[in-house]
């Protein structure tokens, strides 16, 4: 028996996915544009296996196991199954078990179902030896996971055929390419999300003639602009997209009927926030976008990040200790002028209003552990007691 296991990263849109052309296919209504973030703070870690010993696929998640006969997972592993053909793996013939974790929140709207499809698609091309793109096969996942099997800044490209075989990312540019870049994920809210982004564009698509005028006049447009902005680094230009882009998704959102709501007042309050202190500073210093949930997620350049987390800490106070509430990269604050104290007196909110912060960067695709002691199931295929 054969074990793969394999890490792959969250994505974060900076020109937003939202509408399908066709459900089954996954075919998208518009290009979208992310940057893969780092593997060293956020991923989903997936460990396959195939053996004559199994009669039916399994499929473990968070440690519970999960409907291993969902059609977006049964497509997947067709799919590849159909790719490894062609490369001749014995493997591809049997059945096999899935494990995964993610070390961050699930259907939270901070994408995990994007990592989570990149690591396991990742994880069987590895195990069948299946090479060349296999974004066109973690799209049927999620959409937004083709963009994850990529490191770096990303395009997904809408396509124009039927068959969706021209629905695949490309990289705009590697993740060192732009090695100042930072993120600061604000997590307002890590639970469950009342609505689905399946659900919730599906319904954008039948309602919003908001999203056909998006679809058509805007993104083709934004999706050049943006292009150009990540190749020359020109942050500006960068951080207005990114925010437009943001907000256009949000008031499509708003323009379906029923409306649906991602953002919450916390994420208003720091929308507003960041606008405020862009103003202080005379030029977008800082970024937001914020996907199907409340949670921020910040754009800025490395010195930038101890001034406007020291805001941030002044306007939302913890009474968590700092490991609880600043995760992942080591922060520095710094001294604030009088006009960002001012600024601080005037946003502060509640204690708890934020429930913690995320530091992290732009990193490279899904990769393979090699280490047996990293793989998630035992050697029977069955989860590991510690997973
Ligand atoms: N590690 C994983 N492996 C396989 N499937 C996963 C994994 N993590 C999440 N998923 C699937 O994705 C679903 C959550 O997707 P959903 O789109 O609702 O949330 P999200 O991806 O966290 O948010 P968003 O896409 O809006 O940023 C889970 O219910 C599960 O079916
Ligand atoms: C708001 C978004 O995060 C929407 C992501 O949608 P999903 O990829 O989760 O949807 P499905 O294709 O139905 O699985 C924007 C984006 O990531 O581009």
């Amino acid at each position: 028996m054969a074990f793969v296991t394999c890490i792959a990263p969250v994505n974060i849109a900076v020109i937003k996915y939202w509408g399908k052309r066709n459900e089954e296919l996954i075919l998208p209504l518009n290009d979208s544009i992310s940057c893969t973030l780092s593997t060293e703070q956020m991923c989903a870690r997936t460990t396959v296996v195939a053996s004559t010993r199994y009669n039916e696929n399994k499929f473990w998640l968070n440690g519970k196991e999960e409907n291993s006969n969902s059609p977006r997972l049964i497509n997947c592993i067709k799919d590849i199954k159909e790719k490894a053909e062609k490369v001749e793996s014995e493997a591809s013939k049997l059945n096999v078990h899935i494990c995964s974790e993610n070390n961050f929140p699930t259907a939270a709207g901070l994408a995990s179902s994007a990592a989570g499809y990149a690591a396991l698609i990742a994880g069987l091309a590895s195990l069948y030896g299946v090479k060349g793109d296999i974004s066109a096969i973690a799209r049927k996942g999620s959409g937004s996971a083709c963009r994850s099997v990529l490191g770096g800044w990303v395009r997904w490209h809408k396509g124009e055929l039927a068959d969706g075989s021209d629905s695949i990312a490309t990289e705009i540019a590697p993740a060192s390419h732009w090695p100042e870049m930072r993120i600061l994920i604000l997590v307002v809210n890590d639970a469950r999300k009342k609505h689905s982004s399946t659900s919730g564009m599906k319904q954008s698509v039948k309602t919003s003639a908001f999203l056909k005028y998006r679809v058509e006049k805007i993104v083709p447009e934004r999706t050049d602009q943006m292009v150009k902005a990540i190749k020359t680094k020109d942050f500006e230009t960068f951080a207005k997209l990114t925010m437009q882009d943001s907000n256009q998704f949000h008031s499509t959102c708003l323009d379906t009927y029923p409306p649906i709501h991602y953002m919450n007042d916390t994420s208003h309050a720091i929308c507003d926030l960041v606008h405020a202190y862009n103003n202080i500073k005379g030029c977008n210093k800082v970024a937001y976008t914020f996907d199907a949930g409340p949670n921020a997620c910040l754009y800025m350049l490395e010195q930038d990040v101890p001034e406007f987390f020291t805001l941030i800490m002044n306007v939302f106070p913890s009474d968590l200790d700092s490991v609880e509430y600043v995760k992942g990269m080591p922060l520095k604050v710094s001294v604030l002028s009088e006009q960002l104290k001012e600024l601080a007196d005037n946003y502060r909110h509640n204690t708890g209003a934020l429930k913690y912060i995320i530091h992290t960067c732009v990193g490279d695709g899904p990769q393979v552990l090699r280490e047996p002691h990293e793989h998630l199931l035992d050697k029977d295929g069955f989860p590991c007691k510690h997973s």
